[in-house]
């Protein structure tokens, strides 16, 4: 069973180590350092690849600065403009930063 899903657009990316954090609200600021994921697609929960929880940190939309955005493998006008898609009206997030251990 996946513990953690991204979108599919996201695969990528992440299986080539260029995304290394994620963005994520409240219900999903659970993960501890150390914890070893398995990482499904969203759209279809297939899994794809294995990571590991470096940090948890909370942080707000208007703090994110270049860095979170060069770990998302993008700009930081792109980073605010996904992250209000994907959770309209929302503050308050949590930065996961992760590496990668395995892919499937
Ligand atoms: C499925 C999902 O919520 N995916 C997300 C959300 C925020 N950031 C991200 O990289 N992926």
């Amino acid at each position: 069973m996946n513990e953690i899903t991204f979108f599919q657009r996201f695969e990528s990316d992440i299986v080539a180590g260029r995304k290394t954090i994620t963005l994520r609200d409240a219900s999903e600021s659970h993960f501890t350092p150390g914890q070893q994921l398995r990482v499904g697609r969203y759209e279809d929960d297939v899994y794809f690849c294995t990571i590991e929880v470096v940090s948890v940190t909370p942080v707000a939309l208007d703090e994110l600065t270049d860095e979170h955005a060069r770990q998302e493998n993008m700009t930081l006008p792109q980073l605010k403009e996904v992250i209000a898609e994907i959770y309209p009206g929302l503050n308050e997030l949590y930065a996961i930063v992760f590496t990668l251990v395995s892919k499937a």
